[in-house]
């Protein structure tokens, strides 16, 4: 007898979370030729989402996404779980294996409350707990104010209503997800980079678990996952942790990938940008990308993170 339901995914209760597992399943019901009930949604409270008031990196970092997700999975409670990839760290136990990256979503990021970086309000207030988001703003406009915004994409939306912020940033993969894709501007890569992975959905198993994997991997997109996984390559050779301010964008051109990485300081004040084109899979170049970065970044920006040239 085959067990029922097939799959137990696991998720954060965030309504992007809920979202973002909705589109899982279907993917999976879609690939099997399943009916929606073969696939259990089982919603888990993670730690990152008690805590509202205090930016991420402060209390723990992305640790903080997955513990909960991690341990229902080694007790065998979920077969698998559903994350937003750039919230998931760099490094991962051997015992759980990221077996399918979905189709990747807008890349961009998306600023709410202005038309155009060049357009703030002298000395605007912007709403973003994200280093990166911070610095590359303040890089752009040093007059700018950063306060922290965290919380859920709604509860953002609310501050900003609010007016405790002239302006914020949103992945523009979240809002479409949530059927949100008209609010904001979408910024242009060319001068303004979005996070590790952003936009990537993935599943993640048991590396044990053979049934899982064999289930999950029809939904794995190569073509994403060659993209987050050199992104992802980059931040592990900066040593980057959610506090590092890293800014990366891998797209393909042809067969190629074509890669655009920038670290800041904090205040903005220092960026140090790279590009570079390899085959998917290369990851000595994306490593040897990471490695230029840090070599000439100044030796401040240069303890901002973990790794040394
Ligand atoms: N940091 C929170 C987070 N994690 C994933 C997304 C959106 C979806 C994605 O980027 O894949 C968001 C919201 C945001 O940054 O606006």
């Amino acid at each position: 007898m085959t067990q029922f339901p097939r799959i137990r995914l696991g998720t954060r209760r965030s309504p992007l979370a809920m979202a973002q597992a909705k589109e899982a399943r279907r993917r999976l019901c879609e690939a099997h030729g399943w009916e929606i009930d073969a696939v259990e949604l089982v919603p888990v409270i993670a730690s990152g989402d008690k805590v509202q008031d205090r930016p991420l990196a402060e209390i723990g970092g992305k640790a903080l996404w997955t513990r909960e997700l991690d341990a229902w999975l080694a007790e065998e409670r979920i077969d698998a779980a559903v994350h937003s990839l750039k919230d998931v760290e760099t490094f991962r136990p051997e015992s759980l294996t990221l077996a399918a990256i979905l189709p990747r979503a807008d890349k961009r990021d998306r600023l709410i409350g202005a038309n155009s970086i060049k357009d703030l309000p002298k000395g605007a207030v912007i709403g973003t707990s994200a280093p990166r988001r911070a610095a590359q703003l303040l890089h752009h406009r040093p007059d700018c104010k950063v306060v922290t915004f965290r919380g859920n994409v709604a509860t953002r939306l609310a501050k900003l209503d609010a007016g405790e912020a002239d302006a914020t940033f949103l992945a523009a993969a979240g809002l479409e997800r949530l059927g949100q894709d008209d609010i904001g501007i979408p910024l242009d890569p060319a001068n303004w980079l979005p996070a590790p992975a952003q936009g990537a959905i993935a599943l993640e198993c048991r590396t044990r678990d053979d049934a899982t994997r064999r289930a999950l991997a029809p939904l794995d997109h190569a073509p994403s996952r060659a993209e987050v996984m050199a992104e992802r390559v980059l931040l592990s050779g900066l040593n980057g942790t959610c506090h590092s301010p890293i800014a990366v964008l891998c797209d393909h051109t042809g067969d190629m990938l074509e890669m655009r990485a920038a670290i800041f300081s904090h205040d903005g004040a220092e960026r140090v940008d790279g590009e570079m084109q390899f085959s998917p899979g290369d990851d000595a170049a994306a490593r040897a990308l990471a490695e230029d970065l840090l070599r000439r970044a100044s030796p401040a920006t240069r303890a901002l993170f973990g790794g040394t040239p």
